[in-house]
């Protein structure tokens, strides 16, 4: 059973404090639901999880050890799927996602995983497709389907229901529950409601602060 964990961690962007002294711990199974207000930090919170920015202070555990000590380990064990598509835009689908499916996985494996990942996220008819000319949708299907290419215990879902139809939008759920059942491990933000058993919720703007001018003290303080 793995776990993971954030203590006390403080965010600083650009001169403003984001948010500070906030908590988390989950396990193998679990779903962590980010919610909170526009600004919160939430996105911030899932690039720090992933290792993309750095806590102003504070650290993230994995089964107790800090992640920082051995960044390259932590990135091997999580997919980011945020914002930005990671879908290049001068490779069809097929070239995108067998890259993905290749990056931790034999070749057998890796065109087991390839397969799966176009029949879930029902992209089998756009494997051709350069990545330039899908759709605000078939993009994020396309992304999305990286988690499944090329497997990891942690998710780490920015806004994944983005663009999605109600019917890939299940499909997510659907995705993400079986993960869990398998021991994986999800975080993910939303602004709207999944159906998702049995998850935490962690309300960022509890953590916020509203209290942009403590950001100067905390820097001076050294945090
Ligand atoms: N690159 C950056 N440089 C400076 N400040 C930033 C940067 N990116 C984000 N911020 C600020 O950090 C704060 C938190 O942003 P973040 O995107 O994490 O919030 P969020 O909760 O995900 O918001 P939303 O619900 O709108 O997606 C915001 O005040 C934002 O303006």
């Amino acid at each position: 059973m793995a776990t993971f964990a954030g203590r006390d961690l403080v965010c600083i962007r650009g001169e403003r404090l984001v948010f500070s002294k906030l908590n988390f711990a989950m396990e193998s199974g679990g779903c962590l639901t980010l919610i909170g207000h526009n600004g919160a930090g939430k996105s911030s919170l899932l690039r720090m999880m992933a290792g993309l920015l750095h806590a102003a202070s504070g650290d993230m555990l994995w089964d107790d050890q800090v992640v920082s000590d051995d960044m390259d380990e932590h990135r091997e064990r999580l997919h980011y799927v945020g914002h930005h598509d990671a879908i290049k835009p001068v490779l069809t689908v097929e070239e995108n996602l067998k890259f993905w499916a290749g990056l931790r996985s034999d070749a057998s494996e890796a065109q087991a995983n390839f397969k799966e990942a176009l029949d879930i996220f029902s992209i089998g008819h756009l494997i051709d497709v350069p990545g330039r000319f899908l759709s605000a949708g078939q993009k994020r299907r396309a992304n999305l389907a990286r988690i499944i290419a090329s497997k990891s215990p942690l998710w780490l879902l920015d806004e994944p229901t983005t663009a999605l139809d109600k019917e890939s939008i299940k499909k997510l759920e659907d995705v993400i529950e079986s993960h869990r059942a398998n021991g994986g491990m999800v975080v993910l933000s939303t602004h709207s409601d999944m159906n998702i058993k049995d998850q935490q919720i962690l309300n960022v703007s509890e953590f916020s602060a509203a209290r942009g001018h403590e950001s100067a003290s905390l820097l001076a303080e050294g945090i």
